[in-house]
C-alpha cells in the first residue's frame, strides 16, 4: 500500500502565523469572535497541539527498527506486544481515533527492543490516518526491516467522527488486522497468537 499519509515532498509548509490564521478562520466559521479575550491565545495553542498530534511526519519509521539484537538464536517463538494505546486522527474529519494495537512477529534472526514497536505505532498513528492504512503500515514496516518469519498487527479503536458527530454511535469499535508470512499462511501460528491475545493481562492477573 502506498504511503499516502506522508506529506507531499513539494508541499510548502505554511508558516506558524499562517497556521494560526487558519485557526482564527475556523473559529469564525464556527460562529465565534476570534478576538474575544478567551480565544486570543487559542490559535497558538492549537498550532502547538498540532505539532504534538502530528509528530509522526517528522519520524522515519524504518530508522526506529534499525537497532536490533542478534544473539537470540535459541528464541524461535512469537514476540507479542499487546495493548499499545495510541492516539491518531482520522483523515476524513480530523477527529481523534483512540485505540489499542497488538503487534506480533516471529523473529528470524534478529529481535528489536520492544519499546521500538510502541514507537513505531506512534510514528504512523501521529498522522492523519484511516485505520486500515495504519494497520498495514505498521505490519509492512516490521516485515520489510526485520524480515521475520511473520508479522501480525491487530488494532481496535474508537473513532470520534462516529461518536461525536455524523451517525452518533458511542461504544462502536473498529477492528482491523494485517497478517503476513506465517501468520497468514499457517493457521496454527495464527491460533497461537489469538490464544496469547486472549490470556489475562498483567493487570487482571494481579487484581
Ligand atoms: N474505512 C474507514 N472509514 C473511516 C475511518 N475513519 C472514518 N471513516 C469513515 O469515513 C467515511 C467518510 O464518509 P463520507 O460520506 O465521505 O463523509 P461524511 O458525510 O462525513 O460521512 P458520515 O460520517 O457518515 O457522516 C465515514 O463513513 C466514516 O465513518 C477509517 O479509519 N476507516
Ligand atoms: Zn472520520
Amino acid at each position: 500500500m502506498a504511503d499516502t499519509s506522508s506529506p507531499a515532498p513539494n508541499t510548502r509548509r505554511p508558516t506558524r502565523e499562517e497556521a494560526e490564521q487558519a485557526v482564527r478562520v475556523l473559529l469564525s466559521w464556527a460562529g465565534e469572535d476570534p478576538e474575544r479575550e478567551g480565544l486570543l491565545d487559542t490559535p497558538s495553542r492549537v498550532a502547538r497541539a498540532y505539532e504534538e498530534f502530528f509528530q509522526g511526519y517528522a519520524v522515519n519509521p524504518e530508522e526506529l527498527l534499525q537497532r536490533t539484537f542478534s544473539e537470540v538464536e535459541d528464541y524461535d517463538e512469537i514476540v507479542l506486544l499487546r495493548d499499545i494505546r495510541f492516539e491518531s486522527h482520522c483523515e476524513h474529519h480530523m477527529a481523534p481515533i483512540i485505540g489499542r494495537a497488538h503487534v506480533a512477529y516471529l523473529p528470524r534472526r534478529r529481535v528489536v527492543g520492544i519499546s521500538k514497536l510502541a514507537r513505531l505505532v506512534d510514528a504512523y498513528a501521529r498522522r492523519f490516518q484511516i485505520q486500515e492504512r495504519l494497520t498495514a503500515q505498521i505490519a509492512n514496516t516490521i516485515d520489510s526491516v526485520l524480515q521475520p518469519h511473520g508479522t501480525a498487527v491487530i488494532i481496535e479503536a474508537g473513532h470520534q467522527c462516529m461518536t461525536t458527530r455524523g451517525v452518533h454511535r458511542p461504544g462502536v469499535s473498529m477492528v482491523t488486522s494485517r497478517m503476513l508470512g506465517v501468520f497468514r499462511e499457517n493457521s496454527d501460528t495464527r491460533k497461537e497468537l489469538m490464544a496469547m491475545l486472549n490470556r489475562p493481562t498483567i493487570g487482571e492477573l494481579s487484581a
